[in-house]
């Protein structure tokens, strides 16, 4: 007996039970959703389809009518869902429907507190799926063909104890599934509640879904029930409207109607935030409908993502698109795109380099932009639920996309020094309204973590002129910052890079009273810079601090200490430059270093000044132990 044929029982990947208790629980008192998933993979398999056959037309098997079929049972309890789709090899079943191993799964995982109504919240990120099935099922039966094959393969599953793989011996390409329902949940095996569901949650997907005609009864004259009539063939009728919503005018599309659209292309169970609905006519011409999802995906910080946008040509579906059709600062818009323009047998590869899509992808991102603008403009809270989401994302795009700099530079939000409050909820345009009389610059400090940035001593002069700092203390700020030169005309400066030039805002008392300190530590300045040669290029007097003894200044173009950690431990290697130190004379630790008069012990401060002032910065020292050593030696001194 071959492999196919023998009948194997296999174990799902580990957490699976962990996810489907999970799934059943929170999404218990919205079960019906069951159908649209089951329907929608279904939509999806005739999708592909299709879209397969444009090259080989065989694959139809004269069967071109490509829909889903929905049908009950009412005594055997049960459901069927089918579909004349691409359907599966007992490969894929073994890899689509055995496995959770989507990426992403074991972080979600990972993140949940076992405390039922936070986790609830949590499965949002996770598309809930084929798994669905067992929210109202206590056995489903998968069988399954795929087109061009002739083995067709039977799954079967209690969702608790693994499941079974068994040759079937199916006639048609494409997937049947048979819920078995639960006792409690026989409601559903019912042609009112179904139909009500499919129009409910599955009217506007570009399929037909059909069930089988409610047996009308007939009578005779006198208005009774005619007995004894001969039973007539089943017809199948099309209970959805299945009229691809994105065609449809606006004006005819209700707010619920885009909702469970969004549902079913994003397979996302929870609400869209908002969304973009257009039909361009002109030098180009095609239909596009973007959503803005309210919850980051599960994948959205892996490499390779799933979904994105939809590319349709004339109705007809072509493929999931991840990279052309938006940019990846804008991957966690979901949605469709029809042209009109594109020939049917568009592929892969022309899609890289293609006019057409680089035009409609050129006014997507400024639909996307727009809409967010105006979510901005018209409720902050929601924007800012936008933001917390998805923020971190949208802070590659003044890097990525120049052209839309200034407008994407509008959506930023930040932690500033004006609250300290880590929630990034400051505008550049609030910055510049705040900003000083004589102040040219926008003011940022970027570190590991927003408490680093919070307390560095590089913003001590400025919370003392009261001058406004950007927190930066997200991994993609630097990134973000190497794109964003500028705003309004105004350049973004860090407080801790390069000379520190206040300009205006340092009055001529201050440049004065600088320029003493500076003439008295002359000598100072020379046995450090002699001492911490092999460390520093320069040791000069600082204006940014006021409180602490020492800092470190990079060059304007070094990328911050931190980061230039994180490449190292990355394998990447980095230009070693040496740093700047910068002494505050007047602190009392320098005042006493003045005075010091054993060589030795000056060594030992100088190096104490110069290691404590990397570590503020999140660098690494070289040799902590020698750090440490130092340092108990000048505290029992000190005793
Ligand atoms: N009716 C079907 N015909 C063919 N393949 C299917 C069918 N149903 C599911 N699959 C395959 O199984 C995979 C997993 O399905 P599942 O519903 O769990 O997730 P999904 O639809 O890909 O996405 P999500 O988890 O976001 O819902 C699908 O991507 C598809 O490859």
């Amino acid at each position: 007996m071959s492999q196919a044929q023998a009948k194997e029982s296999m174990q799902f990947q580990t957490e699976v039970n962990q996810l489907l208790q999970l799934m059943i629980h929170s999404l218990y008192s919205n079960k019906e959703i069951f159908l649209r998933e089951l329907i929608s993979n279904g939509a999806d398999a005739c999708d592909k389809l299709r879209f397969n056959a444009i090259s080989d037309d065989s694959l139809y098997e004269g069967d071109g009518d490509l829909r889903v079929e929905v049908e009950f049972d009412e005594e055997a309890n049960t459901v069927t869902i089918r579909d004349n789709g691409i359907g599966m090899t007992r490969d894929q079943v073994i890899e689509h429907i055995g496995t959770i191993a989507k990426s992403g799964t074991k972080e979600f995982l990972s993140k949940l507190s076992g405390d039922a109504a936070k986790d609830s919240n949590l499965i949002g990120q996770f598309g809930v799926g084929f798994y669905s099935a067992f929210i109202v099922a206590d056995k489903v039966t998968l069988t399954t063909r795929a087109a061009g094959t002739t083995e067709s393969v039977t799954w079967e599953s209690d969702g608790q104890n693994g499941f079974t793989l068994e040759a079937a011996d199916k006639a048609s390409r494409g997937t049947e599934i048979i819920l078995h329902l639960k006792e409690e949940e026989k409601e559903f095996a019912n042609g009112y509640r179904l139909r009500n569901i499919i129009s409910t949650y599955s009217d506007h997907i570009p399929l037909p879904v059909k069930m089988l005609k409610q047996p009308t009864p007939e009578y005779d004259e006198e208005g009774n029930v005619k007995e004894d009539v001969e039973p007539k063939a089943p017809e199948w009728e099309v209970v959805n409207k299945a009229n691809a919503l994105w065609t449809m005018p606006k004006s005819e599309v209700s707010d619920e109607q885009y909702q469970e659209f969004y549902k079913h292309i994003a397979h996302d169970w929870q609400d869209a935030l908002a969304w973009s609905h257009n039909h361009v006519e002109g030098n180009l011409e095609y239909k596009s409908l973007l959503y803005v999802p309210a919850k980051a995906q599960m994948d959205l910080w892996e490499p390779e993502q799933r979904n994105g946008i939809k590319l349709y040509v004339q109705r007809v579906f072509i493929m999931d698109d991840t990279k052309n059709l938006m940019p990846r600062y804008m991957r966690f818009v979901r949605g469709v795109i029809d042209s009109n323009d594109l020939p049917l047998n568009v592929s892969r590869e022309i899609l890289q380099s293609n006019k057409t899509i680089d035009s409609m992808k050129k006014a997507s991102v400024k639909k996307v932009l727009g809409l967010l603008g105006s979510m901005a403009k018209n409720d902050a809270e929601k924007y800012q639920s936008f933001w917390d989401e998805f923020g971190k994302v949208l802070k590659e795009g003044p890097t990525e996309d120049a052209s839309n700099k200034e407008q994407i530079a509008k959506l930023l939000r930040f932690s500033s020094t004006h609250t300290d409050a880590e929630k990034q909820d400051v505008t550049l345009e609030d910055y510049v309204s705040r900003m000083q009389e004589g102040q040219e610059k926008i003011y940022y400090v970027t570190a590991d973590t927003f408490t680093a940035a919070k307390n560095s001593p590089h913003l001590e002069v400025f919370r003392a002129k009261g001058i406004e700092v950007l927190l930066l203390s997200d991994r993609v700020d630097e990134w973000m910052i190497s794109g964003l030169t500028e705003f309004d005309g105004k350049q973004l400066q860090s407080v801790a890079k390069g000379e520190l030039d206040l300009g205006k805002l340092d009055s001529e008392e201050d440049k004065e009273e600088q320029k003493k300190v500076e003439d008295d530590a002359q000598s100072l300045l020379k046995q450090l810079k002699e001492v911490l040669e092999d460390k520093v290029e320069d040791v000069r007097v600082s204006h940014r601090l006021t409180s602490s003894p020492s800092c470190i200044v990079l060059n304007e173009h070094d990328m911050a200490l931190y980061m230039q950690q994180l490449m190292k431990q990355a394998g990447h290697a980095m230009p070693s430059s040496k740093p700047i130190l910068e002494i505050n004379p007047t602190h009392p630790m320098l005042v006493r270093m003045e005075s010091e008069t054993d060589d030795e012990q000056f060594k030992d401060w100088a190096s104490i000044l110069f290691d404590q002032a990397l570590l503020a910065e999140g660098g690494q020292l070289e040799d902590p132990a020698g750090f440490v050593h130092k340092l108990n030696a000048l505290m029992l001194k000190l005793s």
